[in-house]
């Protein structure tokens, strides 16, 4: 707060307050960190789990009653807030309630912090990855001809849920021509013989998520897509292997784009390499090639390259690894198949 020249801060990204205060009720709650100390903000319905949840004071109210409450503590100060998950009708109400403030727009404060992951979070995104991956071991037999990729999804999420957890995001089953959709959520095509699959999916389990891809083939699938199949597999584990303390985004998505730049296939590789697994299915470090962000340990991302040939199909890998003092862990131990 004071390298970003303020005097307060109010907290309005679920996962950042969650991340202050323990916090979970992401409907309703704002955190405020003044040089008096901290408060949690929230409305009657989540006043028992904020007392449970929370060691913050908190302070029961819906807005304006909120902002006229902290008014008082905010005169003459400079006031952050979260400049990615303000909306513009809730900023007007906070120059409305705290005009004797000076609003300073922030960007990043606490998803930097995220970025680094403590022990007990590593523990949580290492058992939200060990389901996914039970998951999928389980689900992967019934990935062939016949079966409609919105069944394999309904499948994957059912195990999820009855595990105490929930799907991440929605679930990618993009076969054969959709697999040229990075996002080609499941649909209700019925999955060809010599097709591929690309299942992109993720666990959010206690809060904190995992994410996964594997493509896998149904049959025998062409000669070309197997081509593309071997160039992801080698730039996914090149890039992989790569990860350590110091090396930046940057460095790890030119490595796996060169890669497929070689196979002829870099104008395929349509998104970055990877990203940060926490809180959020997408966070810090960017691993892309406008990234200025350099590895350390404790962090959690992702490598995912992928080469997508519309009217064709499509591949991705992406396995989640963790950034240790000396290299990296692969957290993710689902079987890559060799095509
Ligand atoms: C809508 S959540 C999808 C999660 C999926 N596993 C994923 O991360 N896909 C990547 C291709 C992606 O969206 N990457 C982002 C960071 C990007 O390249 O902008």
């Amino acid at each position: 707060m004071r390298r970003a020249g303020v005097d307060a801060l109010w907290i309005s990204e679920a996962a950042n307050v969650r991340y202050v205060s323990g916090f979970t009720g992401g409907k309703d709650g704002k955190v405020l960190i003044t040089p008096q100390g901290e408060t949690l903000y929230t409305d009657a319905r989540y006043a028992v789990q904020a007392q449970e949840e929370s060691r913050l004071p908190f302070f029961i109210a819906r807005p304006p009653a909120t902002l006229e409450h902290a008014a008082p503590a905010l005169r003459d100060l400079r006031v952050g807030f979260e400049a990615e998950s303000l909306s513009v009708a809730d900023l007007e109400q906070l120059r409305a309630c705290w005009a004797g403030a000076t609003l300073v727009s922030t960007a990043g404060l606490l998803a930097d912090l995220r970025t680094v992951k403590t022990p007990d979070e590593v523990r949580a995104v290492r058992e939200a990855q060990a389901l996914a991956d039970r998951v999928f071991t389980q689900v992967r037999p019934m990935i062939r001809a016949g079966v409609r990729e919105l069944d394999v999804a309904v499948e994957i999420e059912t195990l999820l849920r009855r595990a105490g957890a929930e799907s991440a995001f929605d679930i990618i089953v993009a076969s054969g021509p959709r697999g040229a959709m990075p996002h080609g959520v499941a649909s209700g095509r019925v999955i060809g013989d010599g097709e591929l699959v690309t299942v992109d999916m993720g666990a959010r389990l206690n809060g904190y998520n995992s994410d996964m891809t594997r493509t896998v083939a149904v049959g025998t699938p062409s000669d070309e897509m197997r081509r593309v199949y071997r160039a992801v597999l080698e730039a996914e584990q090149a890039a992989v292997a790569a990860v350590r303390p110091g090396v930046s985004g940057a460095e790890l998505d030119a490595l796996a784009r060169g890669i497929l730049t070689g196979h002829g296939l870099g104008e395929a590789f349509a998104h970055s390499l990877g990203h940060g697994v926490g809180l959020m299915v997408h966070e810090g470090p960017s691993l892309r090639g406008a990234s200025e962000d350099i590895l350390r340990p404790g962090m959690i991302v992702t490598v995912e390259p992928g080469a997508y040939l519309p009217g064709v199909g499509g591949v991705r890998i992406e396995d989640l690894v963790l950034v240790t003092d000396d290299g990296h862990e692969v957290l993710s131990s689902s079987e890559r198949e060799v095509l």
